[in-house]
């Protein structure tokens, strides 16, 4: 049965992502584990790992409890965030304690109720990566333990923000929903704002694991 005690730990506290793109400079699993580390240091509480070797990789350095998903390219779907049962179920063997998976309304392999069952056979809980409130409701209904905003911004149907979806935000504790702030927070302002706004706990990936992003963001600014 999946231990509802990991989201308890994660309440109140920071998950860093640790992810890289195929065409980064840091994608290799060892690296990732790295920054893993170095975020454990920091104090995460928590880590969002990509992919299996990935998962593995961190497992291996850190007891920390880790959100897996995998990105996948189909042909047959928009889905991209862990979009069938057996990738989720192979992410818990792996050592992942939630996994994430694409929640959105858009058209998906496999349905939600089943894919979120499986996870659950196997021993972990679910995080739905969502872009609206509506989407939110349908995957805690579904049977998903948190939803994350993840997706905002990401749907053609959502907000196309810079930054943070703070009016999601709004609307998912307005409806008393236990919601992760995720996506384009990018200072420790915007952190601590979204746990103001009643966030479980706040997800930052760019920000902190991925330089060549912060980078662009400091060249752009000097450039100006
Ligand atoms: C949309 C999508 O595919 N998001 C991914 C989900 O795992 C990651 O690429 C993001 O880095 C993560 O959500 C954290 O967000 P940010 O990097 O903005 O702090």
């Amino acid at each position: 049965m999946p231990d509802l005690a990991v989201l308890d730990a994660l309440r109140g506290g920071l998950i860093v992502s640790c992810q890289a793109n195929p065409d980064s400079p840091l994608r290799d699993p060892y690296i990732i584990g790295q920054l893993a580390l170095a975020a454990e240091r920091g104090g995460a509480v928590g880590l969002r790992i990509q992919g299996f070797e990935d998962v593995a990789a961190v497992r291996a350095v850190t007891g920390l409890p880790i959100i897996g998903l995998t990105k996948t390219d189909r042909d047959d779907t928009e889905v991209y965030i862990t979009p069938t049962a057996a990738e989720g179920v192979k992410l818990v063997q792996l050592g992942a304690q939630i996994v994430a998976f694409d929640a959105t309304s858009r058209p998906r392999p496999e349905p939600l109720t089943e894919m979120f069952a499986a996870v659950h056979a196997a021993g972990g809980l679910v995080m739905g990566d969502i872009s609206t409130l509506d989407e939110a409701r349908a995957a805690l209904d579904h049977g998903a333990d948190i939803v994350s905003t993840t997706l905002s911004g990401y749907t053609p149907y959502s907000r196309q923000l810079a930054g943070a979806d703070w009016e999601l935000m709004r609307e998912l504790s307005d409806a008393g929903l236990s919601f992760a702030a995720e996506g384009r927070l990018n200072s420790p302002a915007d952190a601590a704002q979204a746990m103001g706004l009643g966030a479980s706990f706040v997800v930052v990936g760019s920000a902190i694991t991925r330089p060549d992003v912060i980078t662009g963001w400091f060249a752009k600014a000097v450039h100006a």
